[in-house]
């Protein structure tokens, strides 16, 4: 992944909305947990080189969305398909809460993970391996802290380092659930530049965010769900005040425990 211009990059939509083939395509995806849905029937496309913010209520699906993208949520109905060869090729950040900071690793064996999906769990890492991995540390503002083990990291500082190892993964597809949560603004700022930057890069990118003014601030695309689809296209029009209220009058009638879908597949 090329970091060298990132410093440069404006957190600005590049464009209105991507018109390439499609990288990601849902098919009436239902998502659901014991038979409750998480996400109804959401038919759409994460087109190559987009920039998609993922936006909805608290509960309404988009980690659940993000997860049955890469097999770890239960698919009831429907199906999603990728282009050629680019299901292996899915970088997938969960949120921060998600993550075990309790291994005894070290900032620089994180980074050097990135490599795991191209070099193999056994693969040997080569000089050039750990010059990228140094690379990408330097990227996100850790220089001088590879050897710091990643317990005694800020939550900001961990935050950046997962993003690293996200540069070294180098990965066309990249699916990150709410990378912006309980971190500054000067890292959610820096961070942001990098998301930019990598699809000025051209390759797909989809973020679970809450930041409505961000979204429309630096992401060309959203989709909006509240466990059903409201809107999806370009962001200015997805995140209006109609389906704003839209979602949220879903989210006030949600129960604790949904009921089944009814709806057929
Ligand atoms: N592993 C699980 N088992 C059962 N129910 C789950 C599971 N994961 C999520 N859910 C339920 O699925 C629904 C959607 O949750 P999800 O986390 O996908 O929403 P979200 O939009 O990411 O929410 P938030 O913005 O709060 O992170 C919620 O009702 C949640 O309780």
């Amino acid at each position: 992944m090329n970091v060298a211009h990132l410093k440069h990059v404006h957190p600005a939509p590049m464009h209105v909305a991507a018109e390439g083939p499609a990288a990601i395509s849902v098919c009436n995806l239902t998502v659901a947990y014991n038979r409750h849905p998480a996400v109804h029937h959401l038919t759409g496309q994460f087109r190559e080189g987009s920039l998609t913010a993922l936006c909805g209520p608290n509960g309404g699906g988009k980690s659940s969305l993000l997860k049955a993208i890469v097999g770890l949520a239960p698919i009831a109905s429907g199906h999603v398909d990728f282009a050629a060869d680019r299901k292996r090729a899915i970088a997938y950040l969960p949120q921060v809460v998600e993550v075990d900071r309790g291994f005894p690793l070290k900032v620089l064996d994180v980074a050097d993970l990135g490599h795991w999906r191209r070099a193999g769990a056994f693969g040997r890492l080569t000089a050039a391996h750990r010059k990228q991995s140094l690379a990408a540390l330097a990227a996100v503002g850790l220089q001088g802290l590879e050897q710091r083990p990643i317990e005694a990291l800020s939550v900001g500082q961990f935050q950046r380092l997962l993003f690293a190892r996200l540069i070294v993964e180098d990965a066309p597809i990249i699916l990150l659930d709410e990378p912006f949560n309980a971190i500054d603004q000067r890292t959610t700022e820096d961070l942001l530049r990098l998301v930019v930057g990598w699809s000025v890069e051209g390759r797909t990118v989809v973020a679970a965010i809450h930041d409505l003014d961000m979204a429309r601030r630096a992401f060309p695309e959203a989709l909006l769900i509240a466990r059903e689809p409201i809107a999806w296209g370009a962001a200015r029009d997805v995140l209006d005040d109609a389906h704003l209220a839209r979602a949220r009058a879903l989210a006030e009638g949600w129960l604790e425990n949904a009921p089944v879908c009814e709806v057929p597949a």
